[in-house]
């Protein structure tokens, strides 16, 4: 018998269990825990002796020509009605604030999370999803945590209260409604669970047509200029449509479970209130007494009532703080080791590769490093080149340590990055991409975003040596200009050279470049390639180059093919030796 029952409480227990992950969260907030309860304990108690006036009422009331004692009745209910109603409103401000507060906690933890996570987790997350873990699963965690719990502990201590209060004023009478109860509960708590299923489905189908819809806004122009629109509606609507049904199908269950629960409680209170009738026709029982009865019997039923609507909804909370649980879960693979090491300062700047193979984790394991060398001195400038697909990037990449090499060993300054924090890291190298994102924040903000709180001084100084001053000057409110989306939009080669004013107030003693030419007119790289000469003079400086300039400024060319270095040397000596460079340079540079 006990075996039988073990499997069924525990995953009784398990349909709940993703929420005990909030317990902490609002363990913090205890002081308003315990006045919620108070506050509760006080409206259950108010509400519970309003059936004994009413008994009061018509046993003595009514009967006696008493009207003083109608009066005393009349001015302690108002008293009663009075706390009922000061505990109530203070329940609900407790309850529903507490849960506003768990969730912002949880919000802010989850994307704190998610800004840790590393390039491995990203390869696989979509944006859109997550972003609707971060806003429509918390909320649903918020109704949970707020008005359910709120709804939940109200009747939960109203049905206590209402069960003892019904076996003191008739023990006969209280066994046949009692003896309803399971019929009435093990279903409801049984339905729990393919709610919770279902519910997961529907939270999931509409974070799938975020995702899709957020992919699809990120990149509308290239959507309209393929005329790609009816199509994308097309499927927006069958994944809307996906998360309607499955939403109607969850709805459908709880709706069915909340009419079965009414039908059979109102038929136990209707059983008894028969079975009282007669027991006062044949004069065992007053009729102010099988009113008191009746009464608790119908606050009883009730109660019950509301909680299996919040059961269902808990249960459809608890699939929200699942899927929630299973991200805060997801541990970083690139973490600072427990006891990291720490650079010398100032960083000097030296890189080395070691032998490093490293394949990207959805490649099958297909190198995109090959047992590769380098070794960079510090303040060298070294140009990489190589076809497209060589491995490039991903030297970047492994340097700045958003994936760990298969073997071999990276480091810097003689320290492997491994034992590193990877923010100090990070924080001695700076990155001027191809193609640098804009944040939709002001300019100056856009500059500073690498050193937070940077004083404005610096920041000007900063778009001077990035040849960037003039035209942010000539913007509409010059520093303070919105830029992104709601802002202005800048040409690729403003970008770039808002990027490397970034790099430059990074003043990191590691650059790494990623040149674009193709974004750029004649005048507009001449400016860029001022603003690189300036930012890389005494800097250890990887460059990606696609430029002529570049190379010919370079200490040293590495030409990288298959992951591997196939040859190096300067400008002129690769040419002469006519391997791979000299192809590259005739098709790339045109010498
Ligand atoms: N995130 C990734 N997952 C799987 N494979 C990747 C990933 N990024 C790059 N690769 C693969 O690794 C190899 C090296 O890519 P990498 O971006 O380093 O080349 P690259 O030399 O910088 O090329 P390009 O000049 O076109 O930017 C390529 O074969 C590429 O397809």
């Amino acid at each position: 018998m006990t075996d039988e029952a073990a499997p069924e409480k525990t995953s009784r227990l398990k349909t709940l269990a993703p929420l005990r992950r909030l317990l902490p969260y609002a363990l913090r907030y205890w002081l308003r825990i315990l006045l919620a309860l108070i506050a509760l304990s006080v409206a259950a108690g108010a509400t519970l002796a309003l059936p004994l006036a009413v008994r009061a009422m018509i046993d003595q009331g009514f009967s006696k020509d008493n009207a003083g004692s109608v009066n005393a009745s009349f001015g302690a209910l108002i008293g009663v009605v009075g706390a009922l109603a000061l505990a109530s409103g203070s329940r609900y401000y407790l309850v529903i604030t507490l849960g506003e507060r768990v969730v912002a906690d949880l919000r802010s933890d989850l994307f704190q999370h998610l800004t840790r996570l590393d390039a491995r987790f990203y390869e696989t997350a979509k944006t859109g999803e997550l972003l609707s873990r971060l806003t429509s699963d918390t909320t649903q965690l918020k109704s949970a945590f707020g008005a359910s719990a709120s709804i939940a502990l109200r009747n939960f201590f109203l049905f206590l209260g209402a069960i003892v209060m019904m076996v003191v004023t008739s023990f006969k009478l209280s066994l046949v409604a009692l003896a309803a109860i399971p019929v009435i509960v093990l279903p409801l708590i049984a339905s729990g669970r393919a709610v919770k299923g279902r519910s997961r489905l529907a939270q999931d189908a509409l974070a799938e047509a975020s995702a899709y819809a957020g992919e699809n806004l990120a990149a509308v122009r290239t959507m309209q200029a393929c005329g790609a629109e009816p199509q994308i509606v097309e499927r927006f609507h069958r994944a809307a449509e996906a998360a309607y049904t499955t939403a109607r199908d969850a709805t459908q269950l709880r709706a069915l479970v909340t009419a079965g629960a009414i039908f059979l409680v109102s038929c136990s209170v209707v059983a008894v209130l028969w079975l009282g009738a007669h027991d006062v026709l044949a004069g065992k029982m007053s009729s102010g007494v099988l009113s008191q009865f009746v009464l608790y019997a119908v606050l009883g039923a009730s109660s019950l009532g509301e909680l299996s609507q919040v059961w269902s909804e808990a249960a459809a909370a608890a699939g929200a703080a699942g899927r929630i649980g299973e991200i805060l879960r997801v541990r970083p693979t690139i973490a600072a080791p427990p006891k990291p090491k720490a650079l010398k300062e100032p960083v000097r700047g030296r890189i080395a590769f070691e032998k490093v193979s490293f394949s990207y984790p959805s490649a099958n394991g297909v190198k995109a490093i090959d047992e590769l060398y380098l070794t960079i001195e510090p303040g060298e400038r070294v140009a990489v080149v190589g076809p497209s697909g060589a491995g490039k990037s991903t030297l970047f990449q492994l340097l700045t340590r958003f994936y760990d090499v298969d073997s071999g060993a990276v480091s810097l300054d003689g320290i492997d990055v491994r034992e590193l924090d990877p923010r100090a890291l990070r924080r001695s190298i700076a990155l001027a991409p191809q193609d640098p994102v804009i944040f939709g924040t002001s300019v100056a903000e856009n500059i500073a975003y690498g050193r937070y709180g940077a004083p404005r001084r610096e920041i000007e100084a900063a778009a001077r040596r990035a040849q960037a001053h003039d035209f942010i000057a000539a913007l509409p409110n010059g520093y303070d200009t919105q830029l992104g989306e709601r802002g202005v939009t800048l040409s690729g080669g403003q970008r770039q050279r808002l990027a490397i004013a970034r790099a430059i107030l990074a003043d990191a003693p590691v650059l790494l470049l990623d040149e674009a030419t193709s974004a750029l007119d004649a005048e507009n790289e001449k400016l860029v390639q001022a603003a690189l000469e300036d930012v890389m003079a005494g800097r250890t400086s990887l460059v990606i180059a696609h430029r002529l300039a570049t190379v010919l400024e370079a200490d040293r060319i590495v030409v990288l093919e298959g992951g591997r270095i196939v040859e190096e040397g300067v400008h002129e000596t690769l040419v002469e030796n006519g391997g791979l460079y000299a192809r590259l340079a005739r098709l790339q540079f045109n010498v």
